[in-house]
Order: structure tokens, then sequence, then C-alpha cells
């Protein structure tokens, strides 16, 4: 097992506690989303991971040693271990290069310099590499982190937010070659975020978090097909829900539906279209059946009353 965690009990403060009693296995070589809504523990728990916050009682193993706090090791994080957090951390003075290079030997200037130039490739700034950090975006300067961990070829490398700065154009190129490098490399990533959908097609598991509690652990399709609950469907986007009245109500077979399952049929029950709104790769409808409103997306305008399928 890469990484355990075992009867973890944390809280920033004593009247907040954050984990109660968390446990968790992590296995080698997987690509792993830390999800939730903002404040529910994620960055807390990256940063436990690598030994920045003292806990008040349980165990992190990584690689079956024990991780310790910061009041026993001075020097937190493990070599095959890596973090990058919300601040980047980078030095000031140095070049986008030296700060990339900064856990590269020397040994091998050629190398070295070959190697900086592929990792700026991987995330997307060579044309920097001259550049001081001040000068380069929010953005810019976390991918100079990112590129700066993966130097390293830790085992383990915990990403918070890596694309929370980025534009979507940079984020899409991104993710493609970092999840690429990632794989090929047999770097195991365990990244926070609250936008799933956008990781989603590279993730080998989600982890959900709400409230420092794991309440969902599977891998994409089953959470995304058998969320937990409501909270663990909302992370997907939007969702309709029926509560368990309302299925029997209005006989329908589960909980939550995608807009997009909610289809428009030849024959189904009758549903009042009451907005139908363009929205790029569909139209954004709000329908009403039986006084319930449902959102669904369809390839074509409506109006009227349609039939649905549910
Ligand atoms: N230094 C701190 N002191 C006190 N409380 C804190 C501190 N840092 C975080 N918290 C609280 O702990 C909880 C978890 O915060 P955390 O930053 O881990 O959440 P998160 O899921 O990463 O959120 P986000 O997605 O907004 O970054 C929140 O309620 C937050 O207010």
């Amino acid at each position: 097992m890469l990484l355990e965690i075992k009867n973890l009990f944390f809280s920033h403060r004593p009247d907040q506690p954050l984990f109660q009693n968390f446990n968790l296995k992590i296995e080698e070589g997987k690509i792993i989303a830390l999800a939730g809504e903002s404040g529910c523990g994620k960055s807390t728990l990256l940063n436990l991971i690598y030994g920045l916050l003292e806990w008040e009682k349980g165990e992190i193993l990584f690689n079956g040693k024990s991780i310790l706090g910061p009041v026993k090791n001075l020097v937190p994080g493990e070599d095959d271990m890596k973090l990058v957090a919300q601040n980047y951390d980078l030095m000031p003075y140095a070049t986008v290069s030296e700060n990339v290079g900064k856990f590269i030997s020397n040994i091998n200037l050629q190398e070295k310099k070959h190697k900086v130039e592929e990792l700026l490739e991987v995330v997307g700034l060579l044309e920097f590499k001259d550049t001081l950090p001040k000068y380069l975006s929010g953005g810019q300067q976390q991918r100079v982190a990112i590129a700066r961990a993966l130097s390293v070829l830790p085992k383990l490398l915990l990403l918070d937010e890596p694309f929370s700065n980025l534009d979507f154009s940079r984020k899409i190129e991104l993710r493609e070659r970092l999840f690429k490098y990632v794989r090929e490399k047999n770097i195991s990533l365990i990244i926070s975020t609250h936008e799933i959908q956008e990781v989603m097609p590279w993730l080998d598991q989600i982890i959900v978090l709400e409230g420092g509690r794991l309440i969902q652990n599977d891998n994409a399709e089953e959470t995304y097909k058998t969320p937990y609950n409501q909270y663990v469907a909302r992370l997907f986007g939007e969702v309709n829900v029926f509560t368990d009245e309302e299925k029997v109500a209005l006989n329908v077979s589960k909980n939550f539906w995608y807009p997009h399952e909610i289809r428009i049929t030849e024959n189904g029950r009758d549903a009042e279209v009451l907005e139908s709104r363009f929205a790029g790769s569909h139209f954004w409808n709000k329908l009403s059946i039986k006084g319930k409103n449902l959102i669904s997306y369809t390839p074509e305008k409506i109006k009227g009353t349609v039939k649905i399928n549910l």
C-alpha cells in the first residue's frame, strides 16, 4: 500500500473538529481526485499527508513508514513525495529554469538542462525559461511549481487545485500533458478539485469528502452513476433530485437524474416546457411535471408540452 491513513483525528480549532477517525488506503500508480465542496478538508488532508500539520491521534503511513508532523520533522516532506500547494513557494530571484531545476543534481549539466526543458514543455512554459517568477501570472507560477515537483519523479505527487488559475484552453493543454507524463513515469497522483468534470477522463478513483468525512471512494464511473447522495451527485454539475416520496409519487426508478438523462420521447409522460435556452452544446430547459421542476438538456429548442421518459 502506498499510503495508509489510520484512525486520524485532526482539527484546526478545538471547537471545530474536522477529521474524526478518518481512514483511507491508496494503492500505487493511481490517479485520484480528492473532491468535495469548498471547506470540506481537501487542502488540509493534503497538508496532513505531507506532514505540514500536527494531528491529534492516528497514523499516516507512506510506503509503510510513519509520516511525522512538523514538531518531529522540521523539514517536511519525504524524498518520494511532493506537494504543490496553493502558494507556490518559488525562488523569486531565480529564473523559471533555475526554479524547475532546484532539485535536479548538477553533476551532468547538459542532462539537467535537457530535463528542465522537458518538464517546461510538459507544463507549456518553455518560452519563459529565462524569466523571473515575478513576471509570471499566478497560473504560470503554479505551473512552474508543478514542473519542479515533477522533476524529482516522486512516487506520490499531491496537487492542490492545480488548474484553479488557468483559463480553459491552458487547462485543457496542461491536464492532458500532465496526466500523460504522470502515467508514463508511474507517479501516483492525488489532485484536489471542486471541478471534477474537468479531470474525470483521467481518473482511476474519486475520493469524496464532506465536512471532513469520507463519503464515497469509487472509480469515476461508479461515482457518477451511483452517487452516494445528493452532495456527491452535485459535484458533477446540475442534477435533478427526487426525494423518496417524490420517487414513489411520480413513479420514477431512481433518485438522481442528470439533465441529459431526461430525454424527449414520442410516448412518455407529459411535461410542460417553462424555459428553453441556448447553452452552447445543447439547449438548457426547465420542465414541469406534476408540479415538480426538472432541468433537461436537448439538442434542439423545445416549447409547449413535450413527452419525456423518466
Ligand atoms: N489555518 C486554519 N485555521 C482554522 N481553520 C482552518 C484553517 N485552514 C482551514 N480551516 C478550516 O478547515 C476546513 C477545511 O478547510 P480546507 O482548506 O482544508 O478545505 P478545502 O476543501 O481545501 O477548501 P477549498 O476547496 O476552498 O480550498 C474549513 O472549514 C476551513 O475554514
